[in-house]
């Protein structure tokens, strides 16, 4: 099958010249949900403002289930759901409203019973006469998501959906969002909360400066980039790396409890059975061996700053 969203060398020059998005391709399976990472300023709005025709792009193509974002740009928008960064609501409209008039917009006809199943799973339904402004930002938020399903799209575009939002909320709406991904809507999200892609997505993407840098897996991402790193606690404290531990990339804890070696888990030796057994030579008592990966954080920010010298 053909994949549901198709980007081919996709680039925005803004008036003025600034170059936003430098020749973007990307291609989206149905059903799956893709995480776009990067710095403020990387361009991960311009492309999804670019995707819904909010932004001409300056060159190259995109589709949405089959439907090309410029030539048959009213059948490609309403594929889309776009729930934006910031929130943008009439604050003297009612909730339920909402949701019907974005429904109305694309031209479908009314239908309440979807709307009040769009309101009952984003707890609004008992709200839904209320006006927006009666509404916390929570809740004004989850609106915004309703408002953006009503039309029945096929791809969702979640613009940082969880920035500012509390814990709780945030993970109801990673609830939400793995919900949907179980009926088959394609998600594409921004997210500054890596620890968001990672839990969600089954790709990521990260985008720096205009470019899109990389886009794997989520798991096969961690496995390439991860390091590990092999903490041994001792009985004894250490006052220093022992001379018969030299040269090795070791670093012990500032009470001296505890020595941590990084490897690379892709690298063929990872150097661990010569690490122990110096550290038996050297007669140094272990207590405890454990193990932690990197977090697609770290690996983010090796990346980014990778790319950035
Ligand atoms: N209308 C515009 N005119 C000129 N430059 C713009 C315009 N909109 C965005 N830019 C520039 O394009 C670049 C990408 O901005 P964009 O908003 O797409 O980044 P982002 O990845 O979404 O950032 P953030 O994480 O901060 O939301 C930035 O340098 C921004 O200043």
């Amino acid at each position: 099958m053909a994949p549901i969203l198709q980007v081919k060398d996709l680039r925005k020059t803004y008036e003025g010249g600034f170059e936003a998005l430098k020749g973007i391709n990307l291609d989206i399976e149905e059903g799956e949900i893709l995480a776009l990472l990067g710095p403020n300023g990387a361009g991960k709005t311009t492309l999804i403002s670019t995707l819904c025709g909010i932004t001409q792009p300056t060159s190259g193509t995109a589709t949405v289930a089959g439907f090309d974002i410029r030539t048959d740009y009213r059948r490609a928008r309403e594929q889309i759901g776009l729930v934006p960064q910031e929130i943008h609501l009439e604050p003297f409209s009612y909730v339920g409203a909402n949701l019907h008039f974005s429904r109305g917009l694309f031209g479908k006809p009314r239908n309440d019973a979807l709307v009040d199943g769009l309101l009952k799973r984003f707890s609004l339904y008992d709200k839904r006469r209320n006006r927006v402004r009666e509404l916390s930002g929570g809740m004004k938020r989850r609106v915004l998501i309703g408002k953006a399903l009503a039309h029945e799209p096929k791809v969702l575009f979640l613009d940082e959906p969880t920035a500012g939002v509390d814990v709780a909320l945030r993970k109801d709406m990673w609830d939400a969002v793995a919900e949907l991904k179980k009926e088959g809507v394609t998600i594409i999200l921004t997210t500054h909360y890596i620890e968001e892609a990672e839990a969600m997505a089954d790709r990521v993407a990260v985008i720096r400066k205009g470019e899109i840098l990389m886009v794997e897996q989520t798991s096969e991402l961690m496995q390439r980039l991860g390091r590990k790193v092999l903490t041994i606690e001792l009985r004894e404290p250490l006052a220093g790396i022992p001379p018969a531990l030299g040269g090795l990339d070791l670093e012990l804890a500032p009470d001296g409890l505890s020595l941590s070696y990084s490897y690379d888990t892709r690298a063929e030796r990872t150097g661990i059975a010569g690490l122990m057994a110096r550290v038996q030579e050297a007669g140094i008592v272990l207590k405890d061996i454990s193990t932690t990966e990197s977090t697609l954080e770290e690996i983010f920010v090796d990346l980014v700053s990778e790319g950035a010298q």
